[in-house]
C-alpha cells in the first residue's frame, strides 16, 4: 500500500543541518499494523509526518497506491482523505475554540466533493460518534469538557469522517493513564478490523507495539536497524539496539514487581 525508498529527512536550523531519517525503506502492506519503535529523536514522528504530508522528504519517494505523494515539492491530496493521522496530546491536536462536532467534520474541508456527500448524512456523524463510544450530546461540546481519554476518541472519530484506508497513529495513547490506554487500544484495533485499516503505528513502548502490531521496524538515530514480524522480533532480536530496548522492558517489568507497563 506504501511504498518508501530511499527516503530522508535533513532538518537544517541555521548554519547546522542535522539527518532525522536516514535513507529508509519500508513496505507498508495493506490491512497491517505496522508499528515503528525507537527512543525519543530517532525519527519515528519526522517519518510520519513525511507520509501525511506535513514534513517534505529532503530525499527519496514515498507512493501510496502506486501513486507519488509528494511531486515537486508538493503534497498530492489526490487521495480525498485516505491517509488520516491522530496524534498524541489530545490536549494540544483539538481546537479548544471548536465544538466537537465542528472539529469531526473539519477534516472534510480540504475535500468539499467528500464534504457535500457527508454533510447532509447527519445518520453517519451520528453512528462515528456512537461507534467511538461517544454520545450525540457531546456534539456540542466544546473538548475541555471531556477527558483524554475522550478526547482522544473525538480525535478518532475526526480521523475516521474521511473514511481512510491508512492511518498514522503517533503516540495515540502515550498521554493517557494506564487503564485508559488499553480501552483506547482495543477501540483501534476493532476499528482496524471493521474497516479494513492500515496502521502505521508509532510508539516507544515496547508493550504497547507488541500489543497492537503484526509487523515492527525498530528506528535508532534516523535509521531503520531491523524489522520484521513482532514475535519474532520479541523473541529473537538481531540488531544490539533491539535487543537493548527489549532489555530495558524487561527489567522495568520485573524490577515493578511484574506489573506490564500497559496490559
Ligand atoms: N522541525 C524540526 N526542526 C529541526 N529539527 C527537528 C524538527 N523536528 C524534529 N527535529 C529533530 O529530528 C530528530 C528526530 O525527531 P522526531 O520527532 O522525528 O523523533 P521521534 O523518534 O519521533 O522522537 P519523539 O518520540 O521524542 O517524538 C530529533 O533530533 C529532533 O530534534
Amino acid at each position: 500500500m506504501i511504498e518508501i525508498s530511499q527516503l530522508e529527512k535533513i532538518y537544517s536550523t541555521g548554519k547546522d543541518s542535522m539527518i532525522a531519517v536516514k535513507s529508509t525503506n519500508l513496505t507498508i502492506k495493506e490491512g497491517e499494523i505496522l508499528g515503528i519503535v525507537g527512543e525519543s529523536g530517532s525519527g519515528k514522528s519526522t517519518l510520519g509526518k513525511m507520509i501525511i504530508g506535513l514534513e517534505e522528504p529532503s530525499k527519496g519517494s514515498i507512493t501510496y497506491k502506486g501513486q507519488q505523494l509528494w511531486n515537486k515539492q508538493k503534497y498530492n491530496r489526490v487521495q480525498a482523505g485516505e491517509i488520516q493521522t491522530v496524534f498524541q496530546d489530545p490536549q494540544s491536536s483539538l481546537d479548544p475554540r471548536m465544538t466537537v462536532k465542528d472539529i469531526i467534520l473539519e477534516p472534510l474541508l480540504a475535500f468539499p466533493k467528500l464534504e457535500r456527500k457527508t454533510k447532509g448524512n447527519k445518520e453517519r456523524l451520528l453512528q462515528l460518534i456512537k461507534r467511538v463510544g461517544l454520545k450525540e450530546e457531546h456534539l456540542d461540546r466544546y473538548p475541555h469538557e471531556f477527558s483524554g481519554g475522550q478526547r482522544q476518541r473525538i480525535a478518532i472519530a475526526r480521523a475516521l469522517i474521511t473514511d481512510p484506508s491508512f492511518i498514522v497513529l503517533d503516540e495515540p495513547t502515550s498521554a493517557l493513564d494506564v487503564s485508559v490506554q488499553a480501552q483506547v487500544l482495543n477501540l483501534l484495533k476493532e476499528l482496524q478490523k471493521e474497516r479494513n485499516l492500515t496502521y502505521l503505528f508509532i510508539s516507544h513502548n515496547m508493550s504497547v507495539i507488541r500489543y497492537m502490531c503484526e509487523r515492527v521496524a525498530v528506528m535508532f538515530k534516523g535509521e531503520m536497524v531491523e524489522i520484521g514480524d513482532t514475535k519474532e522480533l520479541f523473541e529473537n532480536p538481531q540488531h544490539p539496539y533491539t535487543q537493548k530496548l527489549l532489555s530495558s522492558v524487561l527489567t522495568i517489568q520485573k524490577d515493578e514487581d511484574k506489573q506490564s507497563i500497559v496490559l
